[in-house]
């Protein structure tokens, strides 16, 4: 089985083009191995590309445990970008993903656009102000570091604390994906993210339905549209449109994908 590998801004995937339909997405053990950085490929996700009546493929995604996932905003990028290199789009799309419908389109300089769905207006979570709560696609927390804290997003503890958020009974059973963000002295400068991620149970280096949340958090603490964010992987843009409900239409998430080799299984 011939597979491709692709990255968006470090959020790693294996890729394959499914349209014949001879991946078992039910076989949970192979796509964790596949996933697996010692003894397989190694991703944060799997990909699989499949046929779709109406739509010009459909994005299938995995998180790196074998379990079937939520969205996945730089897996649905890099799916653009692999349709494009397989032939089956030029530079507009309108594909299938678990969360419903997207439209994306390819940049000259092969940056990806993919429009995500309507979000509805941050919650509250946690007891301070500095803990909000967004479902982008994909459910995420995320906490504003405080300076107070005394310690900057550089030497956070994303994994100790990302986990324990991650599997605090106040999101049972499903868990979320955790965010944590620095708010920069120039709101207009990009602003910096790392992310715990479910499902892949450490952080990754860019998740981009997690930048989504944080651009649309951070539109209440001075960020207006469309919004930088600087990951351990690389820049990402997202752009958006208030509603008067609070929520947030017309989002789209913006960065690079990239394929990096292609193999056999
Ligand atoms: N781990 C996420 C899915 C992948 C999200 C991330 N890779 C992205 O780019 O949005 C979850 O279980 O909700």
């Amino acid at each position: 089985m011939q597979f491709h590998k692709y990255q968006g801004t470090g959020n790693d995937f294996v890729m394959i083009d499914d349209r014949a339909r001879a991946f078992d997405e039910t076989d949970q053990a192979l796509i964790a191995r596949l996933c697996y950085r010692r003894f397989g490929i190694g991703a944060d996700g799997l990909i699989l590309l499949r046929n779709k009546p109406d739509f010009d493929f459909e994005m299938v995604y995995f998180n790196a445990d074998g379990r079937p996932s939520s969205m996945c905003g730089n897996g649905g990028r890099c799916t653009v970008a692999f349709a494009k290199f397989l032939g089956l789009i030029s530079d507009q799309t309108h594909f299938l993903a678990v969360d419903g419908p997207h439209d994306a389109r390819v940049e000259p300089d092969g940056t990806v656009r993919l429009r995500m769905i309507d979000v509805a207006a941050p919650q509250r979570a946690g007891v301070g102000e500095n803990d909000v709560f967004l479902h982008t696609g994909s459910p995420h927390h995320i906490h504003f570091i405080d300076p107070a804290e005394g310690h900057g997003l550089a030497e956070f503890n994303v994994y100790g604390t990302g986990h324990d958020i991650r599997y605090d009974p106040a999101y049972d059973p499903a868990g979320t994906n955790v965010n944590f963000v620095e708010v920069p002295a120039d709101p207009a400068q990009p602003w910096p993210v790392r992310t715990y991620e479910r499902g892949v149970e450490d952080e990754t280096l860019s998740c981009g339905t997690g930048v989504t949340a944080v651009a649309l958090a951070a539109s209440q603490r001075g960020a207006t549209s469309p919004v930088r964010l600087q990951t351990m992987g690389g820049e990402l843009e997202v752009s958006f449109e208030q509603l008067p409900n609070g929520g947030f239409a017309n989002v789209w998430l913006s960065g690079p994908a990239t394929r990096v080799f292609e193999g056999t299984l």
